[in-house]
């Protein structure tokens, strides 16, 4: 791989509760190149949002206890707020699952775009009300030039009749309008890293193939990098070009697309993968995983699918699980799949069945 954009490694969130510390995020290393599109999946609680509001350093309430962000050669972790300021403003950006909470309902979906290339051309004004002490044009030149801009930008996310709704409000367009918005509002500080946090899960099928497919053409166009997080392997097989598997705060595998969902090597992985509605027949039920993720609090010892997973051995409960290199830059987190690479023939403390 080039030079990466972003390189995170052994990144470690906490949050302080009342019933004791979080560890949302322990020890989670991976890298993002120029014009890449990386899947994060898991299942709800697996650490995915942590990560990614670790990355954009919007984490509060939660502390980076350990690890380090670079982005673009930035350290992230120790940066000012000022610095962070101007790489939000110029280098990342972020969209949400559910903008009706994102989008502020007294402005116009166009005044928050303009919002958006202030901030850009000015990265110090970060929010809307220090924003407000700022006037939103200099002159009818500028005024005239923003308007022309945020039409190109409606446009570019497939927002139809762009100049015909420079005037309306987010409640006045619909679900999936909205998430066009919201990704318009993220390309105007023209980002190199987009970090879309389930971006489509809100929307109907249609709607989240095109959303889908504006966010690969502006990859292509852009050269843009995205981080894709998602519950959904089909969105990842429909646009990444790498996934990372975690669960339980930790990476479990990470490869590239086809060879995690054609050679998925993790049970975890494989777990989630016979949990996909295709190829179901109607009438038959879904898969679903026994168990549920567990709670983080205190930190997990071992590793954290010991309880669901069907290849446990005594090492799993207390044990650091080795990585074991499944070749083509795919790894996996498990100390069955190094026992079977390594030909060894130990004994489970519980097996029902089934081969890695
Ligand atoms: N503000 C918070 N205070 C305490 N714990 C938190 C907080 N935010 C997240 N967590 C915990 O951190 C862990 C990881 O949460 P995270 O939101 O990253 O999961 P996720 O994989 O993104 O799930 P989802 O898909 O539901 O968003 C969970 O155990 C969650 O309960």
């Amino acid at each position: 791989m080039t030079e990466p954009l972003l390189s995170v490694e052994n990144l470690h969130t906490h949050f302080e509760t009342y019933d004791g510390t979080v560890h949302a995020v322990n020890g989670v290393s991976f890298e993002i190149g120029p014009g890449e599109i990386v899947g994060i999946v898991g299942e709800s609680g697996s650490g995915k949002s942590v990560t990614a509001l670790s990355t954009m350093r919007l984490e509060d309430p939660g502390r980076i206890v350990e690890g380090s962000i670079r982005f673009r050669g930035t350290e992230l972790t120790t940066a000012t707020d000022r610095d962070i300021r101007q790489l939000r403003g110029g280098g990342l950006s972020m969209v949400f699952q559910d903008p009706m909470t994102t989008l502020n309902p007294v402005f116009t979906v166009s005044e928050q775009i303009v919002e958006s290339l202030k901030v850009h051309d000015n990265p110090e004004a970060q929010t809307l009300r220090e924003y407000l002490r700022i006037p939103f044009f200099h002159d009818r030149t500028d005024w005239r030039k923003k308007r022309e801009r945020v039409v190109e930008l409606m446009e570019e996310v497939g927002i139809p009749n762009p100049a015909e709704r420079l005037d309306a409000y987010p409640h006045e367009f619909s679900g999936g309008m909205r998430q066009r918005a919201m990704l318009a509002i993220a390309l105007a500080s023209e980002p190199d890293l987009l970090i879309a946090d389930e971006p489509t899960t809100a929307l109907d099928v249609t709607i989240q193939a095109q959303i889908l497919k504006i966010i690969a053409r502006l990859r292509e166009e852009r050269g843009m990098s995205v981080v894709m997080i998602t519950h959904d392997l089909g969105v990842v097989a429909d646009i990444c070009d790498r996934v990372i598997v975690m669960y339980g705060g930790e990476i479990m595998e990470h490869g590239p697309v086809e060879q995690i969902i054609r050679n998925p090597q993790h049970p975890y992985t494989q777990a989630l993968l016979e949990c996909m509605p295709q190829g179901t027949q109607r009438k038959e039920k879904l898969e679903t995983i026994d168990g549920q993720v567990p709670a983080q609090l205190g930190g997990i010892t071992g590793c954290p699918f010991a309880s669901r997973c069907d290849y446990t051995h005594d090492i799993c409960w207390s044990g650091d699980m080795p990585t074991v290199d499944c070749g083509e830059n795919h790894q996996a987190k498990c100390c069955e799949l190094q026992r079977v690479n390594d030909g060894e023939n130990a004994t489970h403390s519980s097996n029902t069945g089934g081969t890695l």
